[in-house]
């Protein structure tokens, strides 16, 4: 574990902190204030260091002439930067998001925007040593891959086998596979190549709709366990809708933002949900829609609000983003339940569920969790 020892005798520049020396390896002088550091959303600040595999932060804001020690800042998350090889040397750039809060508001403590940087030269470790990032991404795009197959062959099993009926199944399968793919998301590295290394777990399995759902290859088994009405054609609609909204979550917002996650937590979980709920304690119609039930959209809004707070605080835990509690709570309340008003309306016989959900959790996503 490193020690860390902060600078002396630095004249603090104003509002900036103060990043520790540490590390086994050798403190450089440090750097001159580095006004390269990135002012990121929820009091995250992303600066490239040289060299350092960790770094503590100890964030001073001064008052006059007195200096308030903000909480000890942490390291979120190293993210490390990768070549044109998608390798990382030891030379390469690190990122580190470190998060500051302060005993009183966190803007006086957050106002700076200069990083005293010092930089560690470390003794190269022996490659062997080290799991590159296009490794560590094939193994585990090569695991869920796998999972993915096993788990839906999983079903496909126990609608033959009259286990789970076919409606239920399919159901399960849909609120089952986004949520456990968004699960493993934190496996790959922080790599800028991992996102589209992670989209090739849905790639291939939109491909794999394709093949069937055209009849190319003949999979009756498959087509149980991903249509309603056991017509192949049926997978080039909902289930196809549905990997694609996986694989955009994945390259176009990964797990840096909330927005790819609520997408998938209102489509998998909430409207998945809705139909389990719905069918089952749906005996009051909606006033608007004869199709769809009170209780199939309360099932939804809870469901996907559920499913998104608890995939917050998850990502959050893994370091990727840093959200308030209350207010993200209360912007996931807003965005669960447009995306169950959108759900409920008799549209879905022109619009599929799997498009106009994932597409209202996006757009207010991007509004109210901007990057
Ligand atoms: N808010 C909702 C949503 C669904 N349902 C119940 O679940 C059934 C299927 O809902 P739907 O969203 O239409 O699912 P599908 O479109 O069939 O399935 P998918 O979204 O996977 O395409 C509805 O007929 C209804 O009985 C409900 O009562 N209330
Ligand atoms: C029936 C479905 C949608 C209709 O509303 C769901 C279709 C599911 C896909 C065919 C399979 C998707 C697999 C995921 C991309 C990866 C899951 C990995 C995990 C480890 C199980």
């Amino acid at each position: 574990m490193l020690t860390s020892t902060l600078l002396q005798g630095k004249a603090l520049d104003m509002r900036s902190p103060v990043l520790s020396c540490q590390g086994h390896g050798r403190c450089l002088s440090s750097a001159s204030p580095d006004t390269s550091g990135r002012l990121c959303s929820n009091n995250l600040f992303e600066r490239q260091f040289l060299g350092l595999d960790s770094v503590s932060v100890r964030w001073r804001s001064r008052q006059g002439k007195d200096f308030i020690d903000c909480k000890v800042g942490r390291v979120k998350r190293i993210l490390a930067g990768a070549s044109s090889s998608g390798e990382r040397g030891t030379s390469e750039p690190l990122t580190a998001q470190i998060t500051f809060s302060s005993g009183n508001s966190a803007n006086s403590c957050f106002e700076g925007k200069k990083l005293w940087t010092t930089a560690i030269e470390e003794p190269a470790l022996p490659q062997s040593h080290t799991l590159t990032s296009l490794q560590q991404d094939s193994v585990v795009v090569f695991i869920v891959l796998v999972g993915a197959y096993i788990w839906v062959r999983l079903f496909d099993f126990f609608t033959s086998k009259r286990i789970v009926g076919q409606k239920l199944s399919r159901k399960l399968v849909h609120i089952t596979s986004g949520l456990l793919y968004m699960l493993c998301w934190p496996f790959f590295s922080s790599s800028p190549a991992a996102p589209f290394i992670a989209g090739l777990v849905p790639l291939a399995n939109g491909i794999r709709l394709l093949v069937y759902g055209t009849g190319i290859l003949k999979d009756e088994g498959l087509v149980q366990s991903m249509s309603r009405s056991g017509d192949p054609k049926e997978l080039l609609r909902g289930p196809l809708y549905y990997v694609l909204v996986l694989y955009t979550s994945t390259v176009v917002f990964w797990r840096q933002s909330p927005v790819g996650m609520i997408a998938l937590a209102m489509m998998c979980g909430g409207d998945g949900i809705a139909d389990i709920m719905g069918r089952k304690f749906g005996s009051k119609k909606l006033p608007y829609n004869p199709d769809k039930s009170w209780a199939g959209s309360v099932a939804m809004f809870s469901f996907g609000f559920l499913a998104s707070f608890g995939f917050a605080q998850y990502f959050s835990a893994w370091g990727f983003y840093q959200l308030d509690n209350s207010s993200a709570a209360i912007r996931l309340a807003v965005i669960s339940l447009a995306a169950t008003v959108v759900e409920s309306l008799p549209i879905s016989a022109k619009l599929d569920d799997n498009f106009t959900v994932p597409a209202t959790a996006f757009v207010l996503g991007m509004l109210l969790f901007p990057r």
